[in-house]
């Protein structure tokens, strides 16, 4: 098997999708784990951008669906900006399409600044700005597992086969989350599932970012990786690409193979 089909198997990828059939798929999915769980229902960072609307109006859906069968449950969005966000009015707009029964505000910029001053003591230097940007992901995966905690929800992550193959997502940030309703998707999929749900355009054309830097504000994921989504999501539905991007896309898979993974222990064998 080539590494292409690998990377589509082991991801769960499906070359086409029927929108309407997936959207009630995940739907199904959220309502069963939470269930199953006795869990009472989501919480999720909403940023304005395509991915966290998508899960963000599935959970809400799922939620009502849920009471409407006598299960209590209840999704909680929370917005997470690092001081004043650029794209507020995106956001905003997430809200409004999402409808969430909850809308909260944690601003993560005060928690952040004094974690990276107490790390500049104890090393002795600033600790970089990607690295920065990293503890500011990592600081909103801990909020929305106080707001889980609290509330016995569980917590939605985001990741999807465009994220997954090149491990662009912070580890434990981000990436740190109970269940992943937009798992096996490709970036235009998710489009797709949007577009059916009846999001405003300007959400899911929108140009998608990490917007984790200070230096560089909304520096789209497409510049900070060198690749883009149409090419990622080409190669994860089984198309030929270009032999230097497919080189590129390979590698990053192979080199984040540990951020698909449990920690390693010694009877682990797949870092072999
Ligand atoms: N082989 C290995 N086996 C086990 N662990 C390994 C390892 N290599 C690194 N590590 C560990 O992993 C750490 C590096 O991983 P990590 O901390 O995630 O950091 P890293 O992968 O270097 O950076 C995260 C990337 O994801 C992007 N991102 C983050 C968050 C959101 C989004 C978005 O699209 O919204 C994108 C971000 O822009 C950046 O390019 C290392 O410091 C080390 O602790
Ligand atoms: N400013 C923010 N406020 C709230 N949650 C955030 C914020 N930034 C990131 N997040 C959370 O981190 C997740 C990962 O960010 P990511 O940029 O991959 O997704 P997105 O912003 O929803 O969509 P896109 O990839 O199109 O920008 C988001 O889906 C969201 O749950
Ligand atoms: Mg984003």
């Amino acid at each position: 098997m080539s590494i292409q089909q690998q990377v589509i198997k082991a991801l769960h990828v499906k070359p086409t999708i029927q929108a309407k059939e997936e959207i009630r798929q995940r739907v199904d999915f959220l309502k069963a784990y939470c269930r199953k769980t006795r869990t009472k229902g989501f919480v999720l960072g909403i940023s304005g951008g395509q991915d966290s609307t998508l899960a963000g109006r599935l959970a809400q859906l799922a939620v009502e669906e849920l009471r409407a069968e006598g299960y209590e449950a209840t999704f909680y969005a929370v917005r997470l900006p690092y001081g004043t966000q650029q794209d507020e009015a995106d956001a905003a707009e997430a809200l409004a399409f999402i409808r969430a029964d909850h809308s909260l505000v944690v601003n993560i910029q005060e928690p952040v600044l004094a974690f990276a001053e107490q790390v500049k003591e104890s090393i002795g230097h600033v600790m970089s700005d990607f690295n920065k940007g990293n503890a500011k992901a990592r600081m909103r995966m801990m909020v929305q597992y106080a707001i889980g905690g609290e509330t016995s929800c569980l917590v939605i992550g985001t990741d999807h086969a465009a994220e997954a193959v090149t491990g662009f997502y912070t580890k434990f940030g981000d990436g740190g989350a109970d269940i992943v309703p937009l798992a096996g998707l490709t970036k235009s999929q998710g489009r797709e599932l949007l577009q059916e749900l009846g999001a405003p355009e300007r959400l899911y054309l929108k140009v998608p970012t990490a917007d984790l830097l200070d230096d560089k504000p909304q520096q789209s994921d497409e510049a900070e990786l060198g690749i883009t989504y149409s090419d990622l999501d080409a190669y994860l539905t089984g198309q030929s690409i270009d032999a230097g991007t497919q080189a590129s896309i390979e590698e990053r898979y192979l080199r984040s193979e540990h951020k698909r993974q449990m920690p390693v222990a010694p009877y682990d064998e797949w870092w072999k």
